[in-house]
């Protein structure tokens, strides 16, 4: 698959395309939906399937600061896209000058010139270019114009997560928010994932028994509700089970709020200044602030017992 940032890296001798523009945070069963049709029609078509997203997410343009949690970082989300079959994706740069052109220049600049679009698909609900005035129709009116076609997919795929609502990134955010990580991975059709890098902490693990990689992780991470999870780590390639912490380690008086995790089991690792990642799988308990540090390591004892059943 390729990865272009902006236009100006599209091959000049690039066939035709299938497109969809969004922003596909966290390629849930939604997405993907979407994602196989632009895949499949590329196929019948003899065309290629493109996604064009945006970087940084367009709200943090609009309105400085909101920049939403983020459930899969730029490199990630192109990995699932890879998976599934997408041939490229084009990351945007989302600039002040982006958000203000009209959708008729969009279209004609990313669409046709640009992709050479073909098909486009998209949702009902999906809007484009300044002041959002671009929708489907406006959308299907400039095809009729320029040679393309538009597909409008009105998906709405639900489950148990949520208590029946549609899948949504907005709808997985709030469930990582609220520690509920087994309705996310029903979303996400897996587990939610954060990364970023290993760094030091208080070097109290090693002497606890239960050393812990300590994670920066991204900016913006959706970083679950504070508590104990089962999941796993993965560092260099190597997907080990964990027991991992989110808060702020309070029997210690901690003030900072970290994500640990300890492989189980496994020692003698050195992760320090390696990019891991780290999954949740379950939601076992809450942070607690226990009286004492044996009363800490017969609770940590019973994680890590679950945690290995779980992911074993
Ligand atoms: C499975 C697990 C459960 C934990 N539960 C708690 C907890 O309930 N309360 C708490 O204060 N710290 C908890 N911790 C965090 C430990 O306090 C922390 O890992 C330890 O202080 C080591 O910190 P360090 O990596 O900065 O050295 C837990 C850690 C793990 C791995
Ligand atoms: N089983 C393990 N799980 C996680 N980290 C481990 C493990 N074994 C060794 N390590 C190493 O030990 C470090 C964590 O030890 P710890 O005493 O908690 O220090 P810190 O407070 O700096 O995280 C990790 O960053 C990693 O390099």
């Amino acid at each position: 698959m390729q990865r272009w940032r902006g236009l100006e890296e599209i091959p000049g001798d690039w066939g035709r395309s299938v497109v969809t523009i969004g922003s596909f945070d966290g390629v849930h069963l939604g997405h993907q939906l979407v994602i196989d049709q632009v895949v499949n029609r590329a196929r019948e078509l003899d065309a290629k399937a493109v996604v064009v997203t945006f970087d940084p997410h367009p709200s943090e343009v609009l309105r400085p600061g909101s920049h939403p949690p983020l459930l899969a970082p730029h490199p990630f989300r192109a990995e699932l896209l890879a998976a599934r079959g997408v041939d490229a994706v084009l990351v945007l740069p989302f600039t002040a000058e982006l958000s203000q052109e009209s959708p008729q220049d969009f279209v004609r600049r990313v669409l046709v010139e640009a992709l050479r679009a073909r098909l486009v698909i998209e949702g009902p609900n999906f809007r484009f270019g300044h002041r959002a005035a671009g929708n489907v129709a406006l959308l299907a009116e400039l095809g009729r114009e320029d040679d393309f076609e538009v597909e409008v997919l009105d998906l709405k795929v639900r489950g148990t997560a949520g208590g029946g609502e549609p899948f949504s990134s907005t709808l997985v955010r709030r469930l990582v928010a609220e520690g509920d990580v087994t309705g996310a991975a029903e979303v996400l059709g897996r587990p939610h994932r954060v990364e970023g890098l290993v760094v030091r902490g208080a070097q109290r693990g090693r002497d606890l028994g239960y050393p812990t990689a300590n994670v920066d992780t991204v900016a913006h991470s959706a970083v679950p509700a504070d508590g104990v999870y089962a999941g796993w780590l993965t560092a260099a390639g190597d997907r080990m089970p964990a027991a991992i912490s989110v808060g702020t380690n309070p029997t210690f008086d901690g003030t900072a709020r970290t994500v640990e995790a300890y492989a189980i089991d496994r020692v003698g690792l050195d992760l320090y200044g390696l990019h891991v990642a780290v999954e949740f799988l379950a939601f076992l308990r809450g942070m607690e602030k226990f009286d004492s540090i044996e009363a800490l390591l017969d609770r940590m004892a019973d994680d890590v017992k679950q945690a290995r059943e779980m992911t074993g």
